[in-house]
């Protein structure tokens, strides 16, 4: 059977996930979703607001979505779905796994690659994270999971964009693009975003597409986003803008723990060497490695290798042949906490053949 795709829905407190779910659940899309609400022994007040006066663990909406709580295992939860789905008790064709505000991404993406009976049953389809216009800069410069969701994200929805003006969203878009420069960024205006926006992104699919904002590398190139800030503000403190200007200078000289960092070369890997620098700097840094993909060229291949990991969890596979004319090369991006930008670019320089 093929594996079920899945979607992890996360996002700050309050930032409106439940709210997108909510119109998820009652949209006639055609599609029959599962969502399950993970609240791991909480209270859950959102699976009330869904579905309203049910005492039932699995609610079918009229629709076909399917609305089960999880107060307990996630990893019991997938499990007793699919069984359930494969013994033709409930149908359903994807999974969308909703996360408490305060929650780390991380180990619920893991749980598709830990389990054997999840990894085989469900595929991650992709890290969706809700970001709230209005609170997000707080709330980023005061939470670490803030910033984590935001860092594992394969795609931003921006809601509550109606409560900021458009310099608001710009600054924050920004500062978003510098935690992870990989996620696309959208808008989710009271949950109305196209839901191809949240399911189906593939984001975890290994591929050899690895969307970078030309921008962003020409950053990483040495530009000083800080200092472009500085000069679109100015230092005019008594300036009617200046609400909005003091904010995004306070907010462009902070500096996210989680960030992002680019490698790119044209000359080929030595895989072996390669992979004991990746396995070692995995061993070490692994906590703190949060999203991780790359598009390699490697010694004497004549395909690109794509690999991608999490944390300690790494995967690699065979891409599409090198075009004839194409420039051969390599690029990775890494999204952590803290991590040693100089110490990856040495070591995976040392690694070139
Ligand atoms: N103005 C405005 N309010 C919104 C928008 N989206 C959601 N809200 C409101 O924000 C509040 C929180 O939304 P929820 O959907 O409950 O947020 P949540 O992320 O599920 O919250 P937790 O489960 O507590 O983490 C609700 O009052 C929503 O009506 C939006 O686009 N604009």
């Amino acid at each position: 059977m093929e594996p079920i795709p899945s979607t992890i829905l996360t996002g700050f407190l309050g930032a409106g996930k439940t709210t997108l779910l909510n119109r998820i659940l009652h949209e006639e899309h055609g599609l029959r979703i599962a969502v399950i609400e993970n609240e791991f022994g909480e209270e859950n007040i959102d699976n009330e607001i869904l579905v309203r006066d049910s005492g039932e663990q699995i609610v079918e909406m009229n629709n076909g979505c399917i609305c089960c709580t999880v107060r307990g295992d996630l990893i019991v939860a997938l499990n007793s779905l699919a069984q359930k789905r494969a013994a033709g008790e409930i149908s359903f064709d994807r999974v969308v796994i909703e996360t408490t505000g305060l929650a780390n991404p991380g180990p619920v993406a893991q749980t598709f690659f830990v389990d054997e009976e999840v990894g085989a049953s469900y595929m991650l389809d992709a890290v969706v994270t809700v970001v709230d216009a209005r609170h997000a800069m707080e709330q980023l410069d005061q939470h670490e999971e803030a910033q984590r969701q935001v860092g594992f994200a394969d795609k931003i929805l921006l809601s509550k964009t109606d409560l900021v003006d458009a310099a608001a969203v710009d600054a924050l878009k920004a500062r978003l693009h510098r935690i992870n420069p990989r996620a696309p960024i959208s808008t989710s205006d009271f949950g109305r975003a196209p839901i191809s926006d949240v399911l189906d992104l593939r984001g975890f699919n290994l591929n050899d597409k690895l969307e970078l904002d030309p921008d962003f590398l020409r950053a990483e190139d040495g530009h000083d986003h800080e200092h472009v800030h500085d000069e679109h503000c100015g230092h005019d403190h008594g300036h009617v803008h200046d609400a909005s200007c003091a904010h995004d200078h306070h907010h462009s000289h902070h500096s996210d723990d989680i960030a992002a960092f680019v490698f790119r070369n044209e000359r080929p890997f030595d895989p072996e060497r390669l992979d004991q620098f990746l396995g070692s700097m995995v061993q070490v840094f692994g906590p703190q490695m949060l999203r991780y993909k790359g598009v390699l060229s490697m010694v004497g291949a004549e395909r690109k290798v794509v690999f991608q990991g999490v944390h300690q969890i790494m995967g690699s596979d065979l891409g599409a042949k090198w075009g004839e004319g194409e420039t051969r090369g390599s690029k990775m991006v890494f999204i952590g906490k803290n991590l040693p930008k100089e110490v990856f670019i040495r070591g995976l320089e040392q690694c070139l053949v």
